[in-house]
C-alpha cells in the first residue's frame, strides 16, 4: 500500500535589524546532492552538525522560491481528492509567519496556495468546483473560530466521528468565489488572532493558526465528487521565557504554547518508534493535526531557523525534531463519493455492499455505506503523489483519522490499516440486494438464533465466574479469620515458665537472683489477669482497686497473715505500680517472710471528717481505710470492681505452725 513521507523543508530568515551578523548557522547546495544546514555545535564551536534536507532555504530566499518548489506542486494533490497540510514550525520569531502568511508585499505561503486553487479551479473543466475556508486557532489548548466575532467566540470542541475522523465541531466555513473575497475574509480574520508583544518579536503569535480550503469537485457525468483539503498551519513558536521576557500572561500563553509543542514532539517520536499508542489526545493541537501526521494526509513541514549563535540550542532543537518528522509516513487517502443513488438496503442488511473499483491509478480503500450514497475512499499510488516518495514499506504505526481539520467531513475515510469492525472488501460479502424475502426471514431467524444462544452462554459464563469468585472470597475469608483467630490467641498468652530455662542453663547464677527471677516469673502468671483487669479499668478505678487490695492486705498483715498480705499487696502493685511506699510496703514483708520475723504495719492515719473530699491515698501513701474481707472500687461509671477474700481450710503447711491450716483465695470480679 502506498505511503508517503512528510517533505521537510527548512528556512533561515535573514538577520533582523538589531541582531548581530555572526553567521552561526549556514545552509550549503551541493550540486546534485542534497543541501544542507550546518549549525556548530554549542559545546564545540569546531564541530558542525549537518543536517540534509530536501529543500533548505537560505537568508536570501523569495516568497515565491518557497511556493514554486514545495507548495505549488501540492495544489494538484488536493485537487485529486486528498487532504494536505503545510505546516511552519520554528522558535518564536524565526519567520514562521511570515513564510506563511507573508506581507502584502511579499505574500507568504497562505496567499500564494489560495491564488493558485483558483487559478486551479479556473483551468478545470469539471462541471462544478467549489471552494470553502475555515479558519481557527488553539489558543491555551482551546480551539476558537476565528471567522467569528473573537469577542464572542465560544470554544469549540473537537470530536470524532464514527469513523475515527477528528473534526472541529461547529467551526464556521464560508464558500469562496475569488481571490478577493478570500483576501477580505482571511485579513479581517487574521486580526483576530492572538498576537503579542515579547522581547523576541513585537506581534508574536500566542496560538496555533489553521487555514482550511476546502475543495468540493463534483463530477455530474462520472456521479462522484472528490473533496480535497489544504490545511495550512501557522504555529505559535517554542519559547525560552528568558529570552522573550514573558509577563504572567505571555508565561500562561508560553506554557501552552510549549507543552503542545512538545506534545507534537512526542507524537512524532511516537509514531518514529512505531509504538502501540501515539498521544495525539495530550493536546489540542496533535488532535487536530492527527490526520497530518501518520493519518491520510500529504504533508510538508516548513522549519523554520532564527539565525545567529543566541537560537543555536533552538535551531538544533527545530532540525532534531525536522529529522523525526522526516520519518513519518502517511497514507494519503482520496476522499470520493459516489452520487448514484444506492438501492435502499434492506433493514436485515447487515453488511456493506462491495466497493466499485477505482481508476486504475488508485487502489480501492474500504467502503462505508451512509444514507444513499456509498463512500469511498482510495488510497493515492505512489506515482499519483506530487511529492518524490522514498519508502515503500508499509507504515509501523496504526493508521489514525481520515480527514482532519474542518467542518463536519462530509465522506467517512478511513484508512485500511486501521483495524475495523466492518468487513473488508476482501471478504467479498454477498451483495443482499440479491436475496430474496423467504432467505432473508431466514437469515433474521438464524442471526437472531445465533444472538439469543450467545447472550445465554455469556450470561452462564458471567454466573459461573461469579460463583468461582464468591467462593474464592469466602475461602479468603475463612482463612483470615482462622489466621486473626490464631494471632490473637498467640497474643492474649504470654507462655508460662518463660524464665524456667533461663534458669536452668545458667546455674551458676547467684542464689539471690535465681530467687528473684523465679519471683518474678511467678509474679508474672500471677499477676497476668490482674494486668489484663489494670489494662481495661480508667485510671480512678484502678487507684480504688488498687486501694481496696491494700485494705485487704492490711487486715492480713494485722492478723499476721503475711504470705496472704503480701499476695494482695503484690495485686495492689499490678494496679498502681509507680507508688513507693507500697513498693517499700512489699519489700518490708518479703523480708519479714524470708527472715521470719514479725512485720509490725505502721499505725492507720485517722479517718478524716464526713463531708470533707478525701484526698487519694494510694497516690500520696498507703492510707488503708477501713480494711476488711472485702472490698470495692470503681471508676468514672465503667467497670465495678470487687474484690473477695476467702478463706478456706485445708491440709497443708502454713508459715507460722500456730496458724490454722487455711488457704486464702482472692476474687476479682468486675461488675458493668
Ligand atoms: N524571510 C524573511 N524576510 C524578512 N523578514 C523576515 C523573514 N522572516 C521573518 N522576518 C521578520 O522576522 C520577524 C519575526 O518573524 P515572524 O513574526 O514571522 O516570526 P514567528 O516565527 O512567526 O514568530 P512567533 O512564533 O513569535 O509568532 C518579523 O519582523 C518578520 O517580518
Amino acid at each position: 500500500m502506498a505511503s508517503h513521507k512528510i517533505k521537510i523543508a527548512a528556512r533561515v530568515r535573514p538577520r533582523l535589524e538589531h541582531e548581530i551578523d555572526d553567521k552561526g548557522i549556514q545552509v550549503t547546495h551541493t550540486p546534485g546532492g542534497p543541501s544542507c544546514i550546518n549549525v556548530p555545535n554549542p559545546r564545540d564551536l569546531s564541530q558542525i552538525f549537518n543536517f540534509p534536507l530536501s529543500s533548505c532555504y537560505d537568508q536570501n530566499s523569495t516568497q515565491e522560491e518557497i511556493f514554486e518548489r514545495d507548495a505549488r506542486p501540492l495544489i494538484d494533490v488536493v485537487y485529486s481528492g486528498v487532504t494536505v497540510t503545510i505546516f511552519a514550525y520554528g522558535v518564536t520569531s524565526s519567520g514562521k509567519t511570515h513564510t506563511m502568511q507573508g506581507t502584502r508585499s511579499c505574500p507568504g505561503v497562505i496567499p500564494r496556495v489560495v491564488e493558485a486553487m483558483f487559478e486551479q479551479k479556473a483551468s478545470l473543466q469539471r462541471s462544478s468546483v467549489e471552494l470553502a475556508v475555515s479558519y481557527m486557532e488553539i489558543y491555551k489548548d482551546e480551539v476558537y473560530d476565528l471567522l467569528v466575532n473573537r469577542e464572542t467566540a465560544p470554544k469549540l470542541p473537537v470530536r470524532e466521528n464514527d469513523a475515527g475522523q477528528v473534526f472541529v465541531a461547529n467551526l464556521t466555513s464560508f464558500p469562496i468565489q475569488s481571490m478577493e473575497e478570500f483576501d477580505t475574509i482571511y485579513s479581517q480574520a487574521s486580526r483576530h488572532r492572538s498576537v503579542g508583544a515579547t522581547n523576541l518579536n513585537r506581534s508574536s503569535s500566542r496560538s496555533h493558526a489553521v487555514l482550511t480550503i476546502e475543495v468540493t469537485m463534483t463530477d455530474s457525468s462520472a456521479q462522484r465528487t472528490l473533496t480535497g483539503k489544504m490545511n495550512l498551519v501557522d504555529l505559535a513558536g517554542s519559547e525560552n521565557n528568558k529570552l522573550t521576557g514573558n509577563d504572567p500572561t505571555r508565561m500562561a500563553e508560553s506554557a501552552a504554547i510549549n507543552k503542545s509543542l512538545s506534545v507534537l514532539g512526542q507524537v512524532v517520536h511516537a509514531l518514529n518508534q512505531g509504538a502501540s499508542r501515539i498521544p495525539y489526545r495530550n493536546s489540542k493541537l496533535t488532535r487536530i493535526l492527527q490526520d497530518a501526521l501518520g493519518g491520510s494526509s500529504v504533508g510538508l513541514l516548513i522549519c523554520n531557523i532564527a539565525p545567529g549563535i543566541k537560537f543555536r540550542q533552538d535551531t538544533l532543537n527545530t532540525l532534531n525534531f525536522a529529522v523525526r518528522t522526516k520519518n513519518v509516513e502517511n497514507r494519503p487517502v482520496i476522499n470520493e463519493r459516489d452520487n448514484r443513488p444506492q438501492p435502499k438496503p434492506h433493514f436485515a442488511a447487515v453488511q456493506p455492499a462491495p466497493p466499485k473499483l477505482a481508476p486504475a491509478v488508485l487502489q480501492v480503500n474500504p467502503v462505508h455505506a451512509s444514507g444513499s450514497n456509498a463512500v469511498m475512499t482510495t488510497v493515492l499510488s505512489t506515482n499519483a503523489m506530487a511529492g518524490p516518495s522514498r519508502g515503500q514499506r508499509p507504515s509501523k504505526v496504526p493508521r489514525p483519522s481520515g480527514v482532519g481539520i474542518g467542518l463536519v467531513p462530509p465522506f467517512h475515510s478511513r484508512p485500511s490499516s486501521r483495524p475495523s469492525s466492518r468487513p473488508s472488501i476482501l471478504e467479498k460479502p454477498e451483495p443482499v440486494t440479491q436475496l430474496t424475502d423467504k432467505e432473508i426471514d431466514e437469515r433474521i431467524a438464524r442471526a437472531v438464533e445465533a444472538e439469543v444462544a450467545r447472550r445465554l452462554k455469556e450470561r452462564e459464563e458471567h454466573e459461573r465466574e461469579e460463583q468461582v469468585r464468591l467462593q474464592q472470597e469466602k475461602e479468603n475469608l475463612a482463612l483470615q479469620e482462622k489466621q486473626a483467630a490464631e494471632t490473637a490467641k498467640a497474643e492474649s498468652k504470654f507462655p508460662s515458665g518463660v524464665l524456667s530455662p533461663l534458669l536452668k542453663r545458667h546455674r551458676d547464677l547467684d542464689e539471690e537472683l535465681r530467687t528473684r527471677l523465679a519471683e518474678l516469673e511467678q509474679k508474672y502468671e500471677r499477676g497476668n489477669k490482674e494486668l489484663q483487669l489494670a489494662d481495661v479499668l480508667s485510671p480512678g478505678s484502678r487507684k480504688k482497686t488498687g486501694r481496696a487490695y491494700v485494705a485487704l492486705a492490711r487486715a492480713h498483715s494485722e492478723k499476721g497473715d503475711l504470705e496472704v498480705a503480701l499476695e494482695l499487696y503484690r495485686k495492689a502493685e499490678t494496679y498502681v505500680p509507680d507508688n513507693v511506699k507500697l513498693r517499700e510496703r512489699v519489700l518490708e514483708i518479703e523480708w519479714a517472710i524470708k527472715n521470719g520475723k514479725e512485720f509490725v504495719p505502721s499505725p492507720k492515719k485517722p479517718r478524716k471528717v464526713r463531708g470533707k473530699k478525701r484526698k487519694s491515698s494510694i497516690g500520696q501513701g498507703l492510707d488503708d481505710g477501713e480494711g476488711g474481707e472485702s472490698a470495692s472500687g470503681h471508676g468514672a461509671g465503667d467497670v465495678k470492681v470487687k474484690v473477695e477474700v476467702k478463706e478456706e481450710e485445708y491440709e497443708g503447711q502454713t508459715m507460722t505452725p500456730a496458724t490454722p491450716a487455711k488457704r486464702t483465695r482472692c476474687e476479682v470480679k468486675m461488675e458493668h
